[in-house]
């Protein structure tokens, strides 16, 4: 199919974008009038496949959040939820205005490494890399399923999580592994969170004053997945996560970085199956294996109260943090700016005040009064001697997606 094949039903003078992020558990969305870069709509359905307790949460331009319990069963059912609440502020997939619909896409491997226009071949490759992200890419290839269905004619465009980190050269993108058999297998590191990483290093350097290629970032995306990543000059030269989303930083409920041999381990001593291993260390680990909860709050709270696996949690997150942030400036050689993003980043100052003590002779310091400002939009935390700007950047993915989306498809028309 050809972008033109697909681009009529959008319009010439269409410039609304909807976006979907389907993660394993929950649809995210929004609907983004390009032309001003307003949000229209956009909400979250979450719980889906978790049996009940299922609820969506949609906001219409700056009304009140509308709140609705549900069950789903699985992505299709959310997505049709997500369709009738847009429909009832009469702003559906049918409704007139709209170019295309954005896809928050994980694994593109190494084919995609730019927003893709979503054919039969496209959707199939991405199938085909599920195996490297099961518990994202089929959430994704729903979304992208139940979108075409409602309106076929709708350019629906595919962004990876992945492509910000097709620049990662070689000696950070290959493990130490047999050359033939890493090759055969596709083993790597890929990278995730990009688009993340991709808009806070721009917005760091912009809250600068500076051109992104002129700076030297690194981004700190702590959410419920972490990542790090090392940007020189606007370009990705190093990330935390690898060839799945497990590798790097402690987060929520999956390990990060750990020796591989505890895998051996505990499949020969322990007679735990790799299907139990890969759910050990993806949803049983992290934050919430060390101490039984993955809300950095609670943690926080517990820890003040004297709570000692709570404590021993939050030490063993801030020492990884510190270790990357330490690696990341070698890896760099000169920092201009530290960004703090997602849901942890943008909202604990506990978690920044921790991963940065201390770190004067790295030209890091942060100012207390500053750190514990509430949150706002882009911000610096840095003291004024501080040579490393310290930054608070709040990531915006779907307003990402929504941008990346509608340029291609407004190229594609000429
Ligand atoms: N005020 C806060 N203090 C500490 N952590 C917070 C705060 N608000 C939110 N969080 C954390 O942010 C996490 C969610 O971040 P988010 O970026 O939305 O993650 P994801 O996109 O991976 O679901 C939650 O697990 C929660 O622990
Ligand atoms: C790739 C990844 O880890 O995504 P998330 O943080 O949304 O789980
Ligand atoms: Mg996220």
């Amino acid at each position: 199919m050809t972008p033109d094949a697909v681009t009529p039903g959008g319009g010439r003078g269409a410039t609304r974008v909807l976006v979907l992020n389907c993660g394993s558990s929950s649809v995210k969305y929004r609907l983004v009038d390009m032309a001003d870069g307003r949000r229209l709509a956009g909400g979250l359905a979450e719980r889906i496949g978790e049996g009940d307790g299922g609820r969506i949460v949609h906001t219409s331009g700056s009304g009140k959040p509308r709140e609705q319990s549900h069950l789903f069963p699985d992505h299709a059912a959310a997505l049709k939820a997500v369709a009738e609440e847009l429909r009832a502020d009469g702003l559906g997939l049918d409704a007139p205005g709209l170019a295309a619909v954005g896809h928050r896409v994980v694994h593109g491997g190494t084919r995609f490494t730019a927003p893709t226009l979503v054919t039969d071949e496209v959707l199939d490759e991405v199938r085909a890399l599920t195996p490297l992200a099961p518990l994202h890419n089929p959430a994704n290839v729903t979304g992208i399923e139940v979108a075409r269905s409602l309106r076929p004619d709708l350019p629906q465009v595919a962004v990876f999580d992945t492509a910000f980190h097709a620049t990662l050269p070689e000696h950070a993108a290959r493990y130490a592994l047999d050359r033939a058999v890493a090759d055969r297998y596709s083993v790597r590191r890929y990278g995730f969170h990009g688009t993340s990483h991709q808009y806070v290093s721009r917005s760091t350097a912009a809250l600068l004053g500076r051109d992104p290629a002129e700076v030297n970032v690194i981004v700190l995306h702590l959410g419920n997945g972490a990542s790090a990543s090392a940007v020189a000059g606007g370009v990705c030269v190093e990330t935390s996560m690898g060839m799945t989303p497990l590798e790097g930083l402690v987060m929520g409920t999956r390990s990060g970085d750990i020796d591989p041999a505890v895998v051996f381990h505990l499949h020969r001593v322990g007679g735990l199956s790799v299907d139990a291993l890969d759910e050990l260390l993806n949803r049983r680990s992290g934050l919430l294996g060390l101490c039984g909860e993955n809300d950095m709050r609670e943690i926080v709270r517990r820890r003040e109260q004297g709570d000692a696996e709570a404590g021993t949690a939050f030490d063993v997150y801030i020492h990884r943090l510190r270790k990357y942030i330490g690696a990341y400036c070698a890896v760099l050689g000169r920092v201009d700016a530290l960004a703090f993003t997602a849901g942890v980043g943008e909202n604990s100052a506990p978690v920044r005040s921790a991963a940065t003590a201390g770190l004067e002779g790295l030209g890091i310091a942060v100012d207390p009064a500053r750190n514990a400002l509430p949150p706002q939009g882009p911000r610096l935390i840095s003291a004024d001697h501080s040579r490393v700007a310290v930054a608070v950047v709040p990531t915006d993915e779907e307003f990402e997606i929504a941008r990346q989306t509608f340029a291609l498809v407004h190229r594609s028309r000429g």
